[in-house]
C-alpha cells in the first residue's frame, strides 16, 4: 500500500470542507473540485511536475480526476465499506480496462497531519472526463448525438459483461464523456464479478435504476445477488431518459414510491409507458431491456443490443449514401458504436504502399496504436480547430483519425502551434484535412508530427 502526504490549502477540519485549487494530493496538484457523491468527493488535477495554466502538448495527456474517499472518523463499518468499493474500482481498473471504461491510473492512501479530516483517505486516480451524461441530459442531449451514446453505453457494458463484471450501479450520472463527447462508463464501487451466471453486490445503488427483482432480492451474507440483467433494465430506463428526458417511466414523487409502481409493472399488474417521443427502433429496444422478469430479459445481452444498434446505424448510413466500403465493415461497424459519423473513410488505403499527392498518411508515434485494425479510441488522434490555438483537447473536432488512415490535405500554414509528438519530433507545419460531406466545420487540421509522408502542398491562403 503507498501512502502520500497533503499540502497546501491547510484551512478547516471539516469532513465536507473542499480542497482549493493548488492543494498537493500525493503526485497531483488539485485544479477544482468536479462534484461530490455520497461516499467520495472528485477533483480535476494536474501532475505536480506540470506548470499551471500550461496544456498538456498532446489531447488527453496529463490531466486526472482523483476521487477522494475520507475515511476519518467513520465507523469501522462504514470504513470497511469504503475499502470495499476502493477495492473493486482498482481490481476492475486493472483488470478490464477498456475505451469506453474510465481508464484508472493509480491509487494510494492519504497522511495528512495538516487536514485530519483526509487522514486515511483513499484517493483513486482516473482518466478526467469532461462531464457526465447527467450533465448533457440536463442541457438537453443533441438529437444527432443520442443513438451515438446508447451505442457507446452498451459498447462499454459488452466489455463489461463479457469480462465477467456486472456494473450494478448504471446511471447518467456514472456515463463520464470525453471532450468529444465518447462515452466512458465510470463509477465501479458496486461492480461485482461473476460466478458463474450472478454475483454479490452490497446492499446499495440508486434506487431508480432497480429492475423488479432487485426489490425482492434477498440480503445474504455476500449481498444481494445481481446479474448482467440488472444492468441492461438501468440501460433500458437511461434510453428513455436521454429520448424522452424529464417524462418519468414509472410515476411516483419518491424513489421508493417509484419502485413501487416498478414492482407492479414486474408482477405484471401495470403496464410499460415508454413516452411517444421515443423514435420506434429506441423503443423496441428500450422495451426490451426492460423486460419484466430477470428471464424475459437474459436474451437481451449487451452484446445482442449493440449488434441491433450497429445493424439500424449502417441501414442508416447505406441509406444516405455515406457507406464507407467493404473491406472495413466489421471494423467501422465497432466504430460507429463509438464515433459514429466521425471517423474518415480511408477503406484500402491502409494497406498501400504510399499516398499520392494530396493525401498525408496518418502516422500515431506511440507504438502500441500501429496495429492496422487497432481502432481503440485511446488510439486515436485528434484534429485541430484552429492551428493557431493550442493544440489541447478543447481545440479538437469531433472527428478522429487513427495510424494508417489517409486523409485528403489541400494546403498547409507553417508557423502554426508548436507540437511535439510522442518521439519528441516538434513542428510548427500543419495540413488542412478535409473532413467527410456534411461535417460541421467542413476542415480541420492535421500536426505535421502527424504524419511521415509529405507531398508537395500550397501554403494556405
Ligand atoms: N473521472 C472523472 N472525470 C470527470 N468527472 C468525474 C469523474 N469521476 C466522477 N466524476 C463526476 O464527479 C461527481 C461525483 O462522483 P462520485 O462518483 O463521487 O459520485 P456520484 O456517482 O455522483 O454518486 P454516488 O457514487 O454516491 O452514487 C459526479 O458528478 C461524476 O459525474
Amino acid at each position: 500500500m503507498r501512502t502520500a502526504r497533503t499540502s497546501g490549502g491547510t484551512t478547516g477540519d471539516d469532513r465536507t470542507d473542499v480542497l482549493p485549487p493548488g492543494c498537493r494530493i500525493g503526485g497531483w496538484v488539485v485544479t477544482r473540485l468536479i462534484g461530490s457523491g455520497g461516499w467520495s468527493t472528485v477533483y480535476a488535477a494536474r501532475p505536480a511536475g506540470r506548470r499551471p495554466g500550461r496544456a498538456a502538448t498532446l489531447p488527453g495527456h496529463g490531466d486526472v480526476a482523483l476521487k477522494i474517499m475520507p475515511t476519518a472518523g467513520l465507523s469501522p463499518r462504514q470504513v470497511r465499506r469504503i475499502v470495499e468499493s476502493a477495492r473493486r474500482e482498482v481490481e476492475l481498473g486493472r483488470r478490464a480496462g477498456h475505451s469506453r471504461l474510465i481508464g484508472f491510473q493509480e491509487w494510494f492512501v492519504l497522511a495528512s497531519p495538516e487536514r485530519p479530516s483526509l487522514e486515511g483517505a483513499i484517493v483513486l486516480v482516473m482518466e478526467r472526463a469532461a462531464g457526465s451524461l447527467r450533465d448533457l441530459i440536463e442541457a438537453g442531449v443533441p438529437e444527432a448525438d443520442r443513438g451515438r451514446l446508447i451505442a457507446g453505453i452498451c459498447e462499454g457494458l459488452a466489455h463489461l459483461h463479457r469480462s465477467g463484471w456486472v456494473h450494478s450501479d448504471l446511471k447518467p450520472e456514472n456515463v463520464l464523456l470525453g471532450r468529444d463527447r465518447s462515452v466512458k462508463l465510470s463509477d465501479f464501487g458496486l461492480a461485482t464479478e461473476l460466478t458463474g451466471t450472478h454475483g454479490y453486490a452490497p446492499p446499495m445503488g440508486t434506487l431508480d435504476y432497480f429492475p423488479p427483482e432487485r426489490w425482492k432480492a434477498p440480503l445474504g451474507e455476500l449481498g444481494v445477488r445481481v446479474r448482467p440483467t440488472a444492468d441492461i433494465w438501468a440501460l433500458g430506463v437511461i434510453i428513455h431518459e436521454v429520448f424522452a428526458p424529464g417524462v418519468p417511466l414509472f410515476a411516483g414523487a419518491t424513489p421508493v414510491a417509484r419502485g413501487a409502481a416498478v414492482q407492479e409493472y414486474g408482477e405484471g399488474r401495470a403496464a410499460l409507458r415508454v413516452d411517444h417521443a421515443v423514435p420506434a427502433f429506441w423503443r423496441a429496444l428500450a422495451t426490451d431491456c426492460l423486460a419484466p422478469t430477470h428471464r424475459a430479459r437474459a436474451p437481451h445481452t449487451a452484446e445482442s443490443l449493440l449488434a441491433r444498434i450497429t445493424a439500424h446505424r449502417e441501414a442508416r448510413v447505406a441509406g444516405a449514401g455515406r457507406r464507407c466500403g467493404r473491406a472495413r465493415t466489421a471494423v467501422l461497424a465497432t466504430a460507429l458504436c463509438g464515433v459514429a459519423g466521425a471517423t474518415l473513410c480511408s477503406d484500402g488505403v491502409r494497406a498501400a504502399p504510399a499516398a499520392p499527392a494530396g493525401l498525408v498518411r496518418v502516422y500515431n508515434a506511440e507504438r502500441g496504436c500501429r496495429e492496422p485494425v487497432d481502432l481503440d479510441l485511446r488510439c486515436s488522434l485528434g484534429l485541430a480547430v484552429d492551428p493557431l490555438r493550442p493544440y489541447t483537447a478543447e481545440n479538437v473536432v469531433p472527428t478522429r483519425v487513427w495510424h494508417g488512415d489517409v486523409l485528403t490535405a489541400d494546403c498547409q500554414v507553417h508557423g502554426g502551434d508548436p507540437v511535439i509528438d510522442e518521439e519528441d519530433r516538434q513542428s510548427t507545419r500543419w495540413f488542412r484535412i478535409r473532413l467527410p460531406a456534411g461535417s460541421v466545420p467542413s476542415t480541420a487540421w492535421l500536426p505535421a508530427v502527424r504524419t511521415r509522408e509529405v507531398r508537395a502542398l500550397p501554403e494556405c491562403r
